[in-house]
């Protein structure tokens, strides 16, 4: 049995930490996936193996079956039933992984590598079986590569379950999940967000699961935290990489840490990150037929993108290279923000309709000059995909 999953990156337009606090946030995804694909073995062989193949790393890892069950102990493997890492099953994870002797280099992996064996074995048990992996994220930049990550393997995991069947599309040979099943793969990857980030808010997993454009804000505990937004006009962005490596989980430590030192203070400040996410999943929704007013929604689009960048300048989490980009991008009055969790990684500059593309490429020529890698993304394309194999 085998089954391909990939889930999209995405791009936050604003409330990126604030989030975290309950404020609003808007995101979206773009057209940048990571693949997972899983086999599974028959079972009942000798020396069954759990294998991982990170392709894009040159990664090759895998355990005995029985050596996963003896460590971890009996469960009841039933991709309905969501379960957390608690942190004693953390420490036997993380036991796993030391075994490897991975690279000082690629030590950032680690906490993926727990995520992906409390994924499966949460979801399959110690069935046998090889996952490989594939992404055209950068890890680690601020473009949810954690997320896709989760949700694409979740995605898999839940379609090899037991019990489990795809719809049929229209289309011979075409899948889908059910609405009930995105719930599930969102909900499970939030699992394995929370090992690699320790306090998602998860807005990461629910727009790489859903796709689109969303509003998310955890507060709405009545209902769904997510609302889908339509935006009437297609936004281009700019994304630069700025190449300086950062994790999430310690740059939303850090804002915490401010929070506790500076709690009214740093309420204000994600009431107003709150506002400028209404007003801009106002703007986004809001129709603008003629040049003109195309104009003026891409202004204060902007403006809204300026403001936002200085308060996440304020909360600690903006970086001397993520400056560079806005000021060198400032030259031509347009607008950027950082992305994500901040610290560095990636940046997004907002490229008006009417940008000559003789401007753009002066831009990029000198981001690029300044090291970083430049790339155009579509905002706001489809979510988790499953495809036959
Ligand atoms: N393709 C992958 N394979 C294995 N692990 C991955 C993969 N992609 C991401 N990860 C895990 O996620 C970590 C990066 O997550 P992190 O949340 O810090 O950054 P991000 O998701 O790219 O950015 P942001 O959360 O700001 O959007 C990696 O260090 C690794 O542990
Ligand atoms: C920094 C953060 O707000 C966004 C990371 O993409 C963290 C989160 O919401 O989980
Ligand atoms: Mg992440």
């Amino acid at each position: 049995m085998e089954v391909r999953c990939r889930a999209p990156g995405k791009i936050i337009l604003a409330g990126e930490h604030a989030v975290v606090h309950g404020a609003a946030a808007i995101a979206a995804s773009i057209d940048l996936y990571t693949e997972v694909r899983i086999s599974l073995h028959p079972s009942g062989q000798e020396n069954e193996l759990l294998e991982l193949d990170l392709k894009d790393m040159g990664l090759n890892l895998s355990w005995p079956c029985s050596q996963l069950k003896e460590v971890l102990g009996d469960c009841s493997a039933d991709g309905s039933v969501l379960v957390s890492c608690t942190s004693e099953k953390l420490e036997l994870l993380s036991g796993l992984v030391a075994q490897k002797n991975m690279p000082q280099e690629n030590v950032q992996l680690n906490s993926g590598l727990y995520a992906f064996l409390f994924l499966y074995t949460s979801i399959l048990g110690y069935k046998p079986g090889k996952a490989v992996v594939t992404s055209e994220l950068p890890m680690g930049s601020g473009l949810g590569s954690s997320a896709s990550f989760c949700v694409a393997l979740s995605g898999a995991l839940i379609a090899l379950s037991e019990g489990f069947s795809l719809k049929t599309k229209e289309k011979k040979d075409q899948f889908s999940f059910r609405k009930n099943d995105l719930e599930l793969i969102s909900k499970w990857a939030f699992e394995g967000e929370k090992i690699i980030h320790g306090k998602p808010s998860g807005i990461d997993n629910t727009v790489s699961t859903f796709g689109n454009m969303i509003k998310f804000k955890k507060e709405l505990k009545t209902t769904n935290p997510m609302m889908p937004l339509n935006s009437t006009t297609p936004l281009k962005m700019l994304i630069t990489d700025t190449r300086v490596g950062r994790n999430t989980k310690s740059l939303v430590s850090s804002v915490s840490e401010r929070v506790l030192r500076h709690p009214d203070t740093m309420s204000s400040v994600f009431n107003a990150i709150n506002s400028i996410s209404d007003e801009l999943a106002l703007l986004v929704e809001s129709p603008a037929e003629y040049k003109v007013e195309v104009s003026e929604k891409e202004e204060k689009l902007k403006e809204l993108m300026q403001m936002n960048q200085g308060l996440l300048q304020c909360i600690g989490v903006s970086h001397e290279s993520i400056e560079t980009v806005v000021r060198t991008t400032m030259k031509e009055k347009l607008v950027s923000k950082l992305t994500g969790a901040g610290g560095g990684g990636c940046v997004l500059t907002f490229v008006p309709t009417l940008l000559s593309a003789a401007v753009t490429e002066k831009v990029i020529s000198e981001l690029e000059q300044c090291g970083f890698r430049c790339f155009m993304v579509e905002v706001g394309g489809p979510g988790v995909q499953v495809f036959p194999c």
